[in-house]
Order: structure tokens, then C-alpha cells, then sequence
């Protein structure tokens, strides 16, 4: 990877890291953002560091074993993102954030743990679509790699009890674009608790999965 390109996704990561925390999509030093290279590394932002102020050139460098090449200590869940990218070949992105609604929707003692938000939209199913509840873990614990392997070949995004959500994208825009659709959904279900929503049926998520394909 050239030095050019490099810089483009340092760059990348620092300016949606600054969005997402800017709009209140992550709070104090929460969250984590990676990038796949070409070369079956990553970039990742480093641990204890607030996504609305990265430094472009602290941001860590590891190689394709999830050894550091440079760059400040990478984030505590970097076996969880490399646990991800190892099921999802087509995913060059993750985001994982601490965004309220859907860390509200994570600790609800009654949702469907295999579909956390049902298909209230249109938009949510062709960004999101099934979203399993990945079970509590302390954060950066490696178990919690081994608990999203056999979810992350079949969904893009998975939520962690108590926690957040961890969204993969075939860019880091389509990553960040899916995790704002979640964090709105899960706004909206909070919102319609209760009230009996008329969801999508199941012939009308399936034309918009075919429509639509999601990576
Ligand atoms: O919740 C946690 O502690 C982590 O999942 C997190 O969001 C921030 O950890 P670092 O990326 O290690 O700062
Ligand atoms: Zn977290």
C-alpha cells in the first residue's frame, strides 16, 4: 500500500470517527473504528481514544497476525474486529459504538435474541436486516471473539448485551451508514414499545432482500 493511500484511510477513520462522536453517537473515549488493508492488515484507532479527536498519525498499524507495526496500543476489542473480518472476507470496515438507543435496546430483558429490532423500515432491513444479540461479555474479553464467529458469516451487524453495537461494511462509509440506520431503528422501537408498530411482513423484507442485496 502506498504512503498516499495509507494516509487516505488514516484520514477516513479520523474525519467519520469525528462525525459519529460529534453527533453523540459515542461518548468520552467508547467506540472503536478498523479498516482492512490490502496487505491482510488493519487499521485500527488505539484503546482509551476519543473518536472525536484521533490523531491520524497514532492510529495502529498491525499486521495480518494482529501484530502492532505502529501506532499507539490498539483498541482492547481488536480480536473482536479480526474475529469479524475472518467470517466476513467482503467487509473492509467496522464501527463499534456505545450510541444510546441501541445500547437501550441491548439491555431490554425481553427482546428476541436472535432478531433484537424487528423490520420497522424499509431502510433499516436493506442496511441492517436480522440483528442477533451477541451475549454479555466484559469488554475486551477474547471470549467474545469466539461469540460473534458464528454470527458475523451470516449478519453484517451484531449487537452486544449491554453493550453496543458492532457493524461491518463493505466500506467504512456503508459501516457507518448501517450503524446510524441501527441507532435511529433502535429509536424508533424504544419509541413504539407498546403501541403494537404494523412491521414489515415477511414477503415485503424478502422482495426488499432481493431488491436489494446487502454485502
Ligand atoms: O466498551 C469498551 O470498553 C470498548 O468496547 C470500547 O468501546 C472502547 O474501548 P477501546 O477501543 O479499547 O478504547
Ligand atoms: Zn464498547
Amino acid at each position: 500500500m502506498s504512503r498516499h493511500d495509507d494516509n487516505r484511510l488514516r484520514e477516513q477513520i479520523v474525519t467519520y470517527g469525528q462525525s459519529l462522536f460529534d453527533r453523540g453517537l459515542t461518548m468520552g473515549s467508547s467506540g472503536n473504528i478498523s479498516m482492512r488493508l490490502d496487505d491482510g492488515g488493519w487499521l485500527m484507532t488505539p484503546t482509551n481514544a476519543c473518536l472525536g479527536r484521533l490523531d491520524p498519525a497514532r492510529i495502529s498499524h498491525l499486521d495480518r497476525d494482529g501484530g502492532l507495526i505502529d501506532g499507539d496500543k490498539p483498541t482492547k476489542e481488536s480480536f473482536l474486529h479480526m474475529a469479524m473480518y475472518a467470517e466476513r472476507p467482503q467487509s473492509q470496515a467496522i464501527v463499534h459504538l456505545h450510541s444510546t438507543h441501541s445500547v437501550a435496546v441491548s439491555c431490554l430483558p425481553d427482546i428476541d435474541t436472535h432478531d433484537c429490532i424487528p423490520p420497522l423500515t424499509a431502510y433499516y432491513v436493506m442496511r441492517v436486516g436480522r440483528l442477533p444479540l451477541v451475549p454479555y461479555h466484559v469488554p475486551g474479553d477474547t471470549a467474545l471473539g469466539d461469540a460473534v464467529k458464528g454470527l458475523a458469516g451470516r449478519h453484517s451487524a451484531v449487537l452486544l448485551a449491554n453493550h453496543g453495537p458492532v457493524v461491518a461494511g463493505k466500506s467504512l462509509e456503508a459501516a457507518v451508514y448501517a450503524t446510524e440506520e441501527l441507532e435511529e431503528t433502535a429509536k424508533l422501537f424504544l419509541l413504539l414499545r407498546g403501541q403494537n408498530p404494523r412491521c414489515l411482513t415477511p414477503e415485503q423484507v424478502a422482495e426488499l432482500e432481493a431488491k436489494f442485496p446487502r454485502d
